[in-house]
């Protein structure tokens, strides 16, 4: 399953940098998860990202760099929740790199989920489930919820508001702009944590905002 283009050095190279301890399980799931989604993309229409060497940089290693915050901004958290997940990004590398926290995907189209699901499967994570349904017929509660490329941050927040645990981060992954869509936050919605991540090998600018909501509403 690991015979694709990916260097594994520069994988694991750019895991460290993002101050991720790895070992040759963890490369070995990555790997494998990056042969799958290349092999399934053109069935299930994943990604418009074919090269592996960008597979690497705009995928694995952009959506790793969430990982070290996840403990820094939720330490006690159980679970988290990937809103719009398509192919698993970032719940595939969440799974593979916080054994410890249960990982729900949910995606509106039902290939993607069911594409999550069977790798969970082939990679052994029985940590991270998907479920196909539009986010806002979801049930359940989380303490973090994440997203890229999903939505603005407002509707972010609007969708998920009722899925939030008391206490719990909405920790969204964006892009160069964020002021903006910031200024359009509902009220009750506090801006915990708006930083910079810097991903190896690649040159786009990325925001990480962490995101409360006033308790008494
Ligand atoms: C641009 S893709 C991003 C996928 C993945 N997060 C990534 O970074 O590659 C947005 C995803 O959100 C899903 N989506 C859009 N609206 C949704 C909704 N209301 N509930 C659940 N998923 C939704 C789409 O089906 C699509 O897979």
């Amino acid at each position: 399953m690991n015979s694709i283009a990916i260097d594994s050095s520069m994988l694991r190279a750019g895991l460290e940098a993002e101050g991720l301890s790895v070992d040759e399980k963890t490369i070995h799931s990555f790997l494998g998860y990056a042969a799958l989604l290349l092999k399934w993309n053109r069935v299930y229409n994943l990604t418009a990202i074919r090269r592996p060497e960008e597979v690497l940089t705009h995928h694995l290693l952009d959506s790793a760099a969430l990982v070290p915050w996840l403990r820094r901004v939720s330490p006690d958290a159980k679970n988290i929740l990937d809103v719009g997940c398509g192919g698993g990004l970032p719940s595939v590398p969440v799974a593979i790199l916080r054994p410890d926290l249960e990982v729900t995907g949910v995606d509106a189209v039902g290939k993607k989920a069911a594409f999550v699901n069977q790798a969970a499967i082939e990679l052994g994570l029985r940590n991270l489930r998907a479920r196909h349904s539009r986010v806002e017929k979801l049930q359940g509660e989380w303490d973090m919820i994440t997203s890229r490329a999903f939505a603005s941050l407002s509707d972010f927040v609007t969708l998920t508001r009722p899925l939030l645990s008391p206490g719990g981060r909405w920790l969204a992954m964006k892009g160069a702009k964020t002021e903006e869509e910031i200024a359009e936050l509902p009220d009750g919605i506090n801006v915990e944590l708006l930083e910079p991540i810097d991903v190896p090998g690649l040159e786009e600018t990325r925001h990480l905002i962490v995101l409360s909501q006033s308790l008494e509403r």
